[in-house]
């Protein structure tokens, strides 16, 4: 069985708190884009195991693609070995919410394979022990997202936008990002505030900010010089998404996106991707 696996931008965050577990509360505006993973699952094998040709992303039973498939058995009842073969196009530690979007994919292919035993909404549940990013993947589109992420409301006003991802040789743990954020000096609120969901024609470029930028950003200044060479080129707005340090901007035309790309991506050290907003 061979799936896709779309990776995600955050069109805004905002980090609304902090809670006793050391989590953080979000008012976040995620989107799947069409940069994809591509998953072979192989059944009837006889043992479970995992390739991937990615060096960041480990072969063994900690991987969140495979620590999705046992969830799935043992809420199941019942094991059968699978071999599941992933195909890295998301940059991996990127903001991009790779892993998430894998371990979202292996719950809803395993609960086709085997009929459809659990509900969607009971798969978001079991996906959100994994991570606060894939309740959103089995979700599967535009979507505002509060809780920790798995609380979501779908969006259906995002303008079809082409996206141009900025991916760096550098990665970040999403942890140490939540960890160095100061909530005191946060700035998306004033942004966000006359956000509207049920504004018709709502322009999100008009709206992109990410409380977690300023901290990544700090470590890493080719996040806000991407940014720049992204709006001097045409860009109607660019923004770091998730916890970094991949950036992202917004284009109206395919063609500009892609002559921009060319040209951001002659320096050697930035990774360009064109995509489109999925949903
Ligand atoms: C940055 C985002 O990608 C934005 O969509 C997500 O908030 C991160 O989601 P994720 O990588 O699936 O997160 P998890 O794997 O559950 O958590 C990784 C770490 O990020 C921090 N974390 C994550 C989500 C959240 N709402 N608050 C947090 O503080 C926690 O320290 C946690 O230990
Ligand atoms: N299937 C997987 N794909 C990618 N990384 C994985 C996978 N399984 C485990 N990992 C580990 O998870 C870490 C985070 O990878 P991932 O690409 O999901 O990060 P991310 O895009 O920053 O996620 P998020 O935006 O959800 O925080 C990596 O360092 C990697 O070692």
């Amino acid at each position: 069985m061979e799936v896709l696996c779309p990776a995600k931008i955050n069109l805004f965050l905002h980090v609304t708190g902090r809670r006793p577990d050391g989590y953080h509360d979000l008012f976040s505006l995620m989107a799947p884009v069409s940069l994809c993973d591509r998953l072979t699952l192989r059944f009837g094998v006889p043992e479970t195991g995992l390739t991937c040709d990615h060096p960041l992303v480990p072969e063994n039973e900690t991987n969140l693609a495979w620590r999705a498939a046992d969830l799935f058995f043992t809420a199941l009842g019942q094991y059968a070995p699978v071999h599941i073969g992933i195909d890295k196009q998301i940059p991996v530690a990127a903001g991009l919410g790779g892993g998430s979007s894998n371990a979202a994919s292996v719950l809803m292919a395993l609960n086709r394979h085997y009929g459809h035993p659990f509900s969607r909404e009971h798969l978001m549940r079991m996906g959100l022990s994994l991570g606060a990013d894939v309740p959103f993947f089995i979700f599967g589109k535009p979507a505002i997202a509060t809780g920790i992420g798995e609380k979501l409301v779908p969006y259906e006003n995002v303008i079809h936008y082409h996206v141009l991802l900025i991916a760096f040789e550098f990665s970040v743990s999403t942890a140490g990002v939540y960890k160095n954020l100061n909530l005191g000096l946060t700035n998306c609120k004033k942004i966000i505030k006359s956000f509207s969901l049920k504004k018709q024609g709502f322009d999100v470029a008009h709206y992109l900010c990410n409380d977690l930028e300023t901290v990544t950003a700090s470590d890493y200044p080719d996040i806000i010089l991407a940014k720049k060479s992204l709006v001097d080129h045409g860009a109607k707005g660019a923004l770091m998404s998730g916890s970094g340090p991949t950036v992202f901007g917004l284009f109206s035309d395919a063609e500009t996106a892609e002559k921009t790309g060319r040209s951001l991506s002659q320096n050697g050290k930035w990774a360009v991707y064109l995509a489109n907003l999925i949903g």
